[in-house]
């Protein structure tokens, strides 16, 4: 099975597109408003026509009233949405569109039963838990803590990276890998540019799933 390869926090047209011709499968729009990479309406637009055909195009949420998600939808062609807060699995399924849940792994949780409890997903997104922040975190989890057999495809996330993704495959064999601040541009410091992407990290992460998968 080849594992998928979602790039997320995209910001501009130029990167998603980069984000596509490198082989990835799909973006992540962020419509949170704390969030470094939130994008308006007009933005995710303008990605989304830059976009070639068969990339599929999420947005992500964060614990967002019903009537923004709504309005988002009615503006921006999403494929597919995802839910990064504590919502319900009925918030999840309110908008008639197909969804993931993310998961935070944080200490004790019971992720077979959240497995059960999302049943509706199409996908299960494991990150980092890192308190006070719900995502984009740069930081890692103990991947053998996901359990060998969930009912749902896993999409495993948090703290990916070029020099860290052909290890996550092997030892997790997920369905889909979401990176985001490890495939982002750096500054002369080498700090990151959460709204930029590097066209090159992104490639190099893809040729990394491509050839260990
Ligand atoms: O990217 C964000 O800023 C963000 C903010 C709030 C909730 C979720 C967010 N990102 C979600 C993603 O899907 C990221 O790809 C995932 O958390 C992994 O991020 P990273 O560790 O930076 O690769």
């Amino acid at each position: 099975m080849r594992t998928r390869v979602k790039i997320c926090g995209i910001t501009r047209p130029e990167d998603g597109r980069a984000a596509a011709m490198a082989g990835a499968d799909a973006i992540g729009l962020v419509f949170y408003g704390p969030s470094p990479r939130c994008v308006t309406v007009a933005q995710a637009q303008a990605i989304c026509a830059a976009l070639p055909p068969f990339v599929t195009v999420t947005g992500l949420f964060v614990d967002a009233p019903a009537a923004q998600i709504s309005s988002v939808l009615s503006q921006v062609p999403l494929d597919l949405l995802q839910f990064h807060g504590d919502e319900s699995p009925e918030d999840c399924a309110g908008f008639g569109r197909p969804w993931m849940k993310a998961l935070r792994m944080r200490e004790g949780i019971d992720v077979a039963a959240e497995a059960a409890r999302f049943h509706g997903a199409r996908a299960l997104l494991l990150d980092a838990y890192v308190p006070g922040v719900p995502g984009g975190t740069g930081e890692r989890f103990d991947w053998s803590r996901i359990p060998a057999a969930l009912p749902l495809p896993v999409v495993l996330a948090g703290g990916l990276s070029p020099d860290n993704v052909a290890e996550a495959v092997r030892q997790v064999q997920p369905w889909a890998v979401d990176v985001s601040g490890g495939v982002e541009a750096q500054d002369a410091q080498g700090a990151r540019q959460p709204r930029i992407k590097s066209a090159a990290a992104m490639a190099a992460l893809i040729e990394q799933v491509a050839r260990h998968c």
